[in-house]
């Protein structure tokens, strides 16, 4: 029997999903056995697996976020690319069954895939049906409506309207997809390592300045970067409305919730588009590290096979909220009921399949997860007022700028 490895960054229910399907791959056959280790958050086990390959001790899979993406796919060498792996063990393969959303976003500049997209999210609105209903009001389409019916009902009812749990993924990365608006120059990113960062544009800026306004008026509160410190003030029932990850319906679905959820799709700005369109996806894909022997990476490629076969990605669909990540699996959910049950289920894979443009594909761009930090601290710094939007927004562009010079280094 040939032993894997496998480190990953799911906890709490998700963990044990994980869990669920390494001892089903384990049990359908006996050649090969995995090993899931939790290595804590995302960013820990992206910093854990960079140590370990710098150290020869890295696993044969690790779990790296969409942030990571562009670093680990530019650290030559560090991985095998997915689709050889599976090419060189006789596993078929084609980009074609994945929907079109996750295609590729963890390829190449060719198109070759480099990471396998595992649990693929985007950022939604989940609601607390009882407090909309007390408010008289439903779930808005658009900030505008957010914040001239939504929120003042909300906190007449003795709610506030709104958390969100991730500023740069939900209010920057994604505000731009959902807006079409660039992000990067370069394709986004995706056309060279000689890229500059757009986030300095007015229609974010306004954004943030209307946050900011919201948080004084007692409509929206930010309880700190944790995703759980602002995911659990809408489970206890104070925040009415959560902006977080399709990944977590499951978990939400699994809790004991003093009332009933339901999920739409983030709303948008209808002064700055009055076509919105789709978000991009988030979650995490699994690299296949290089330095194991052909016995443990073809252990690995049989792991693929099984991970995303319809099955068992509809397994993992309907247990997470992760979106299906294959046609097939989507198809199983629908033909199984799963959306007629649960139509909030569904809303992920909506939204990443709405209209799309020249922008609505993500962003390749190494140093991101620093990137992220630099978001986080200013944003922070906007919303204690301890800076202005526009200060915040021009520290963002020098500061991600310079990131930016120093990665497209390492590329030579
Ligand atoms: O919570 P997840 O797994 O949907 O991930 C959210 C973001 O994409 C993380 O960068």
């Amino acid at each position: 029997e040939t032993e894997i490895t496998w480190w990953h960054a799911m906890g709490g229910a998700l963990g044990d999903t994980v869990n669920q399907i390494a001892s089903d791959f384990n049990a359908s056959q006996d050649e090969y056995k995995i090993t899931p280790v939790f290595k804590g958050t995302y960013e820990e086990t992206l910093t854990a697996g960079i140590a370990a390959f710098r150290a020869g001790e890295q696993p044969n899979v690790m779990q790296v976020f969409d942030a990571g993406a562009a670093t680990v796919i530019g650290a030559k060498g560090a991985t095998i690319p997915v689709q050889d792996l599976l090419a060189d063990n006789g596993v078929d393969f084609d980009i074609n069954d994945y929907i079109a959303g996750v295609r590729y976003f963890y390829a190449d500049s060719d198109g070759k895939m480099i990471g396998m997209p595992f649990n693929s999210s985007t950022p939604i609105m989940y609601f607390n049906v009882q407090a909309l209903e007390k408010a008289g009001v439903s779930a808005p389409k658009t900030w505008e409506e957010f914040q001239t019916v939504t929120a003042p009902a909300l906190k007449e009812a003795g709610y506030t309207a709104l958390s969100q749990s991730h500023l740069p993924w939900i209010f920057t990365e994604n505000f731009h997809s959902r807006h079409n608006l660039p992000f990067a120059t370069n394709n986004n990113g995706y056309d060279g390592t000689d890229t500059q960062i757009l986030v300095n544009n007015d229609a974010i800026k306004a954004h943030f300045s209307a946050v900011k306004d919201w948080k004084d008026n007692g409509y929206f509160e930010w309880f700190g970067t944790g995703w759980g410190d602002n995911q659990t003030p809408f489970e206890e029932g104070k925040v009415a409305m959560w902006l977080g990850s399709s990944g977590s319906f499951g978990g939400l679905s699994k809790k004991d919730l003093p009332f009933d959820f339901s999920a739409t799709m983030l709303p948008y700005w209808e002064g700055v588009t009055k076509e919105p369109t789709q978000t991009f996806i988030g979650g995490a894909s699994l690299f296949a590290m290089a330095g194991h022997d052909a016995e443990e990476n073809k252990a690995t490629a049989a792991f693929f096979d099984f991970l995303t076969s319809a099955e068992v990605q509809y397994f993992w669909h309907k247990e997470t909220g992760y979106v299906p990540i294959t046609e097939a699996a989507y198809e199983m959910a629908k033909a199984d009921g799963h959306y007629d049950r649960a139509p909030a289920a569904e809303v992920g894979i909506q939204q990443l399949s709405l209209p799309g443009g020249d922008n609505t594909k993500g962003y390749r761009m190494g140093f991101y997860v620093q990137i992220r930090d630099v978001m986080n601290r200013e944003y922070g710094r906007i919303l204690t007022g301890e800076t202005s939007v526009e200060d915040a927004f021009k520290t963002i562009e020098d500061e991600a700028n310079n990131l930016l010079a120093r990665f497209a280094k390492t590329q030579g």
